[in-house]
């Protein structure tokens, strides 16, 4: 680059960052003046109205979440804490294990106690299930101990008895369900098989001569692995097991075993064991079960889809076995809908602080005797955030969508959903660890310290040319798999081999999914402020989607000129939305007290008088 032009960018650069507002009036950043703490609403205005953003991006219930938001912040069960002159709440992760796991369960039994479960099983419908998705997601916000333990109960345990169970298992389980008088969990995973239900061990085997179903482990791999819940609190689990009826394997089916008595104590026929402990979710007692031929009644298969008559004849009202199996995955897919939801709710709570810090930390002066600039105000910085900020967009719009096709769903629908649903528990559960790592990195040390939260998140989750690019990898993975198969490769190992296509090719459909969404929820919002800041935003999200994606320029959708073009908007995108860097994160909706005390007076929050 000639030197004439290093040194203009050298000014562009400058002039930028001398754009960044001064200090207020009160404060001087000069060397012989302490800092004090400025919050960025003294400098940054709201170029539109944040109450209707929030609307936008959360869909649906805003008042049950601030109720639930309440309930929370009204208790010391939930570790309030004043920092900063703020009230603030998190889990303490300093706890031990067993700790952790006695709080969490406390936890629980304050919102039972406050009705926030009313109606999660006994009540169906789009409305019931949109506003069980938006008390979950605050749950979320706040730890995901306490996520995964309901998911596990309700979503899973729950669900599965209202998908599979039929009259006589709703009446008897539902209710106690919801007002935890059963306490459940759900035995899918085992020692050997977790992503491979088909490959589970564990066998049921009926017999007629008592009208019992006999379970059984036959061996260490088959034991029950990773079962949330089942360490200390379960009474009854789901069991998903092979069946065998007359000596014939009739494939997964689920039942229900309890596990433990009214008191605690673990039923004859059952060994437990704890998984111990973990890099986060220590408020999860995931446990191990062995099954010694431990025998239930028949009404305890769910047989919703296929049934075994007294006298031992198995019927079924789905004939294709394939189709049978994965009617039987279908609670599954309530979890990953919500998984993916939660994921976009805590790359918020990361990117709220991250950002919220940067509009008030400063640090170098780029001319003599000036004033340290803000931390957003470097390009590179706005380059690390922003991007992320608008993928999030994206993506809340992008999961609303999928909610609201899920609560309305049809059989005709569910193959597409789990399709979809699938695609977007990877991409959006990757963005938010992502997300959460660039944040943690973006506020310095502060990143690392507890309270501030977006660092501890991490462990916690840890577990148009769109179009043109789907299409075309669509026809090359046909393509090279046709081929192969044409030399005589089984349809499975030239699916295997063509792993990287198919896995772009999953990455192409999802991205293209998500666009649309945010398409469709730009284009349904009249002129005015809101939409501008959209196209600002969607913008950002395609252009930064399309520069991370190798097959871009691989197959040559953009050439080596496009990239460099797509380069420099992204960063010509960053410099604009950066002054609605504020007005965007606080259309989060998320109260104060569930962020970090660097969000807000961090030097108060730090002063001696707190210590
Ligand atoms: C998703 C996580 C659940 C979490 C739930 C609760 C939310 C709370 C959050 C916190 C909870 C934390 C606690 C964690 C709990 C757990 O981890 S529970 C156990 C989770 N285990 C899994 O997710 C197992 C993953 N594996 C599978 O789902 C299946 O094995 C598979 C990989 C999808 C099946 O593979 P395969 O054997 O190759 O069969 P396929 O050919 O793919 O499927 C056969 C047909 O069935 C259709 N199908 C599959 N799944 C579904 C579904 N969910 N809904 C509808 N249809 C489904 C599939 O499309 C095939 O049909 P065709 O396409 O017509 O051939
Ligand atoms: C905190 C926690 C809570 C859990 N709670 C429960 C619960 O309550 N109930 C329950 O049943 N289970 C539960 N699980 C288990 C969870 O569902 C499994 O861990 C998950 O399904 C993955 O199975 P696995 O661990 O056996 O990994 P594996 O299936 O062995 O996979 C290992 C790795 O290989 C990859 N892989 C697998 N198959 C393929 C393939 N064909 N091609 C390419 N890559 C592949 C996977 O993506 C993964 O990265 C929990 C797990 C954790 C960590």
């Amino acid at each position: 680059m000639s030197e004439n032009r290093s040194l203009r960018r050298v000014h562009v650069l400058t002039s930028h960052i001398l754009r960044s507002p001064p200090p207020p009036p009160n404060v001087s950043l000069t060397r012989d003046v302490c800092l004090q703490y400025s919050p960025p609403e003294l400098n940054e205005s709201y170029g539109f109205e944040v109450k209707e953003m929030r609307k936008l991006l959360d869909g649906h219930n805003l008042e049950d979440r601030d109720w639930l938001y309440g309930l929370m912040m009204q208790s010391n069960l939930f570790s309030r804490k004043e920092r900063g002159g703020k009230i603030f709440v998190s889990p303490d992760y300093n706890q031990t294990m067993e700790q952790q796991r006695e709080i969490s369960m406390r936890r629980i039994y304050y919102l039972l106690e406050k009705g926030v479960f009313h109606g999660w099983l006994t009540e169906s419908g789009p409305e019931a299930e949109l506003k069980k998705f938006a008390l979950y997601e605050v749950c979320a916000i706040y730890d995901h101990s306490i996520n995964s333990k309901i998911g596990v109960h309700f979503l899973l345990w729950g669900n599965a008895i209202k998908l599979f169970g039929t009259k006589r298992h709703h009446e008897k389980w539902l209710k106690d369900t919801e007002e935890y008088l059963v306490k459940g969990c759900f035995a899918m995973t085992e020692l050997g098989h977790g992503s491979n239900v088909r490959g589970i061990e564990t066998v049921t085997t009926y017999d007629s001569s008592t009208e019992e179903f006999v379970i059984n482990t036959p061996c260490e791999s088959a034991q029950k692995y990773w079962i949330g819940e089942a360490a200390l609190n379960a009474t009854h689990a789901i069991v998903i097991s092979q069946l065998n009826v007359n000596g014939t394997s009739q494939g997964i089916h689920v039942f229900i075993a309890q596990i433990r008595d009214q008191d605690g104590n673990i039923c004859p026929n059952v060994r437990i064991a704890d998984c111990g402990h973990k890099i986060g979710l220590n408020g999860v007692d995931n446990g191990r079960i062995w099954f010694d031929n431990l025998r239930i009644p028949r009404e305890n298969l769910l047989n919703s889809v296929a049934d075994v008559s007294s006298d031992g004849q198995y019927v079924s009202s789905i004939k294709d076995p394939d189709q049978r199996f994965g009617a039987f995955l279908a609670p599954l897919t309530s979890g990953r809908v919500t998984i993916a939801s939660i994921a976009i709710y805590s790359a918020k709570v990361g990117l709220a602080i991250a950002i919220r810090y940067s509009l008030s930390r400063r640090a170098f002066t780029v001319a003599a005797n000036g004033p340290e600039v803000l931390l957003l105000d470097y390009p590179s910085h706005q380059r690390r955030l922003l991007p992320l900020l608008a993928k999030t967009y994206a993506m809340s719009f992008a999961i609303n969508d999928m909610k609201m096709k899920y609560v309305k769903r049809t059989p005709e629908t569910t193959k597409a959903i789990h399709v979809v649903s699938s695609g977007f528990k990877a991409v959006l559960t990757w963005h938010n660890m992502r997300t959460l790592q660039e944040c943690r990195e973006a506020v310095g040390g502060q990143g690392v310290k507890t309270e501030n939260v977006v660092g501890h998140l991490k462990g916690e989750f840890d577990t148009n040319v769109f179009s043109l690019r789907e299409r075309d990898l669509l026809e090359r993975f046909t393509s090279e798999v046709s081929q192969l198969q044409d030399r005589g490769e089984s349809k499975e190992l030239s699916f295997l081999l063509n792993h990287q296509l198919s896995e772009e090719l999953s990455k192409a459909f999802t991205e293209k999914a998500i666009m649309q969404t945010f398409l469709d929820a730009e284009a349904k919002q009249p002129a005015g402020s809101i939409k501008d800041v959209l196209g600002l935003v969607r913008s950002m999200y395609a252009l930064v989607s399309l520069e991370e994606d190798p097959s871009m320029l691989r197959y040559g959708y953009l050439s080596r000129e496009n990239v460099g073009d797509v380069r420099r908007e992204v960063s010509k995108l960053c410099g604009e939305l950066r002054p609605h860097a504020l007005a965007l994160v606080t259309s989060f909706g998320i109260p104060d007290a569930f962020l970090g005390p660097i969000a807000f007076n961090w030097v108060e929050a730090n002063a001696w008088s707190s210590v």
